[in-house]
């Protein structure tokens, strides 16, 4: 049980510590006259997604922020939420601005995340951001991405010329990990659904990220001895319960590390939320006087 326990990346023990280190930093920053604001945008009733909007916004708060959410309606028009977005741009007090995604279908998820300024865009979507990574430039990174690169930081593990494999190229997941894994001189394969023969490159991986969205589409058969599984996934099963994209029992045995889920990636993603707002407002309050 020990040598299992010690393999397991504990992403709930990590989140607390930088939700400390933020708090810190928050009440530096609030003796100077500037308290960090995140705004939160859900539009609709999904379920899913009201549950994390409210498990962001009472973090935000424990961390002694400034919170605004704001819940819209499921039939509101494109440029209802353009205007929330200007106003919020606009508003000193907010240094960060998240508009929960996925949007109804009437609203061009392009057009909201390309409307939010580039220094308020803590979720890092922004195509300037997103540019930003590319070329090395500070700015801001993805939440999830981030995350797992502290995840392995703390975890202790190098990535200098090792084989990273990540599945899934989404701009919120896929592409950002492998530019951040790039930058750490990871060797990087990104594979997707159309890719030929996954497990034999999957095989290869000394640190194997999964974020295909689809229960258990990792098995025995995609690790290699000894590799580090890194899993995204956040699939609600018929049984009410999130299951990763990896086949957690199945791969634990040979892998020498693993993250679980729940309690890995997704409790860092609203860490490093928390940590891109703070250093949001660290950018502008000095310039201005709220
Ligand atoms: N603009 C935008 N930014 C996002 O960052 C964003 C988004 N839209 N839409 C939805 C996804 C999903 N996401 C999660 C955050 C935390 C957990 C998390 O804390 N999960 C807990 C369990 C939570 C539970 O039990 O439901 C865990 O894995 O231990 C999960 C998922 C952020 N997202």
């Amino acid at each position: 049980m020990k040598r299992v326990d010690g393999k397991i990346i504990d992403g709930r023990e990590i989140s607390r510590q930088i939700k400390e280190e933020v708090k810190q930093e928050v009440e530096r920053l609030k003796s100077e006259g500037c308290t960090p604001g995140l705004a939160v945008i859900l539009v609709g009733d999904d379920p899913a997604s009201a549950s994390y909007v409210g498990s962001k916004e009472r973090t935000v708060q424990a961390l002694g922020m400034h919170s605004e959410v704001i819940r819209m309606e499921s039939s509101t028009s494109e440029g209802e939420l353009l205007g929330e977005i200007s106003r919020l741009n606009d508003d000193p007090a907010i240094h960060g601005i998240l508009v929960q995604l996925p949007l109804p279908a009437q609203i061009d998820e392009q057009r909201i995340i390309s409307a939010i300024t580039p220094e308020k865009d803590v979720d890092g979507f922004h195509p300037v951001n997103a540019g930003k990574l590319m070329a090395g430039l500070d700015g801001f990174v993805p939440c999830t991405p981030l995350g797992i690169m502290v995840l392995l930081e703390r975890s202790g593990v190098d990535l200098k010329g090792k084989h990273a494999v990540v599945v899934g190229r989404s701009n919120i997941v896929g592409k950002p990990m492998s530019m951040l894994l790039l930058q750490k001189d990871a060797t990087v394969t990104v594979c997707h659904s159309k890719t030929a023969d996954l497990p034999a490159i999957t095989k290869q991986a000394d640190i194997l990220v999964a974020a295909v969205g689809r229960e258990a589409m990792i098995g025995r058969e995609h690790v290699k001895e000894g590799c580090v599984v890194i899993d995204v996934g956040i699939n609600r099963g018929e049984d009410g319960k999130l299951h990763g994209d990896v086949d957690f029992e199945a791969v634990l045995p040979v892998v020498s590390k693993i993250t679980p889920v729940p309690r890995g990636v997704g409790p860092m993603t609203i860490a490093m939320l928390m940590a891109n707002t703070v250093e949001s407002a660290k950018k502008t309050c000095g310039s201005q006087n709220n």
